[in-house]
């Protein structure tokens, strides 16, 4: 039998079973399932680190038909646990002598996948009945056992994963930049340091559970809460952590699990959504300048917007138009805010870079203030 013929079986909590056939490594693979609606940037979104522990099924139904690219990543290594997809090409077709197949990729990476599957009914599914953990697994001679296994998998609320993907070691990129900007890292996407260097930062990159006096003795200009994966409601003491440094009155820009975070420390709560937002195309409006935003989004936790609203020092900033959660705030007594997007978009658009724009705005005012 052609190895690229291998049965493979997709199994979720809920007892739905989705046949297909094998990608990528063969072998079991467990964790919550999510979907994302892009059209491209597949490699970029295999190797997020806020996708660690999550099944990602995509969408779109051609993946792998551009092949992988080594400058095409957000991280070091692919972090989603499993791939779902319609159509899978194993053979890239694009110009250039540095792509290889996805198929490399995914094996190297130890990655498990399912093709063939019929995405459109498995995201109807999803997207009806809510997030769920699942299977996948090459082993199909026994779905019943893999159906009671499903239901054994950890959920996704309570669980506690930047320090599974944060560095060990605080390093620096961008050395003489004119602002030092200390980016917390609960599993940080590089386009965020990239954005950051673009716009003149020196970045040093701190381990997620840094104190705030390590941070505020550094001489820094700003901090930035990155993205990352899992509930942010376990990392209590880092909480504690950015409340310190909000005190202190450093500009603070939070994105994603920064954003939420953030929000934490100032006495709001999150939820876990229906299923999540996770795609390019996610329409946000700015309420300050009345302006839409199209922007790339990827979370599956969300701030209460009565909390937010109700809060005396939070001003909301930005709302998602497709079902009116919290997008953005900023606090009205100190220097912070953040937003529950993707500025540094990668993949996605580029509408909502004027953010870091804002960042580098906030520390040059307080420089000049502080000078
Ligand atoms: N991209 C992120 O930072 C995601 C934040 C968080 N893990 C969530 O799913 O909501």
């Amino acid at each position: 039998m052609n190895p690229q013929d291998k049965n493979a079986v997709l199994v979720l909590a809920d007892g739905t079973v989705f046949y297909g056939k094998s990608c990528g490594a063969e072998g079991t693979a467990t964790g919550e399932i999510a979907f994302n609606t892009g059209m491209t940037g597949y490699q970029e979104i295999f190797t997020d680190p806020s996708y660690f522990g999550q099944m990602v099924v995509m969408a779109s139904s051609h993946i792998g038909n551009y092949g992988v690219h080594e400058d095409e990543v957000e991280s070091d290594s692919i972090k989603i646990k499993g791939l779902i997809v319609r159509k899978f090409a194993y053979r890239p077709s694009r110009y250039g002598n540095k792509i290889r197949p996805l198929q490399d990729y995914l094996v190297e990476n130890n990655v498990v996948g399912i093709r063939d599957i019929d995405t459109r009914a498995l995201v109807s599914h999803i997207r009806e009945f809510g997030a769920q953990n699942a299977i996948i697994s090459t082993e199909t001679e026994n779905v019943d056992a893999l159906k009671k296994q499903a239901t054994e998998i950890p959920s996704m609320k309570g669980m506690e994963l930047a320090s599974k993907v944060s560095t060990k070691e605080k390093y620096t990129v961008g050395e003489g930049g004119e602002y030092k900007v200390a980016l917390l890292d609960f599993g940080v996407k590089q386009n965020i340091i990239r954005c950051l260097q673009e716009r003149g930062c020196q970045v040093t990159v701190f381990p997620y559970d840094t104190s705030a006096e390590e941070i505020l003795s550094g001489g820094f200009d700003g901090v930035q809460l990155s993205n990352g994966p899992g509930d942010p409601e376990p990392l209590t003491a880092v909480v504690e952590n950015i409340k310190q440094l909000v005190e202190a009155n450093i500009p603070i820009f939070g994105i994603c699990l920064g954003h939420q975070l953030l929000a934490i420390s100032q006495g709001l709560s999150t939820e876990k959504m229906h299923n999540g937002h996770r795609g390019i195309n996610h329409p946000i409006k700015n309420l300050e300048t009345g302006k839409g935003e199209i922007t790339s989004q990827n979370h599956g936790f969300v701030v209460r917007m009565e909390d937010a609203e109700k809060h005396p020092n939070i001003k909301v900033t930005h709302v998602h138009l497709n079902d009116g959660t919290l997008a953005g705030f900023r606090l009205n007594d100190k220097n912070a805010f953040s937003v529950q997007y993707h500025p540094e978009a990668s993949p996605g658009p580029y509408d909502s870079r004027y953010l870091f724009d804002s960042f580098i705005e906030n520390m040059k005012v307080n420089k000049k203030q502080l000078a």
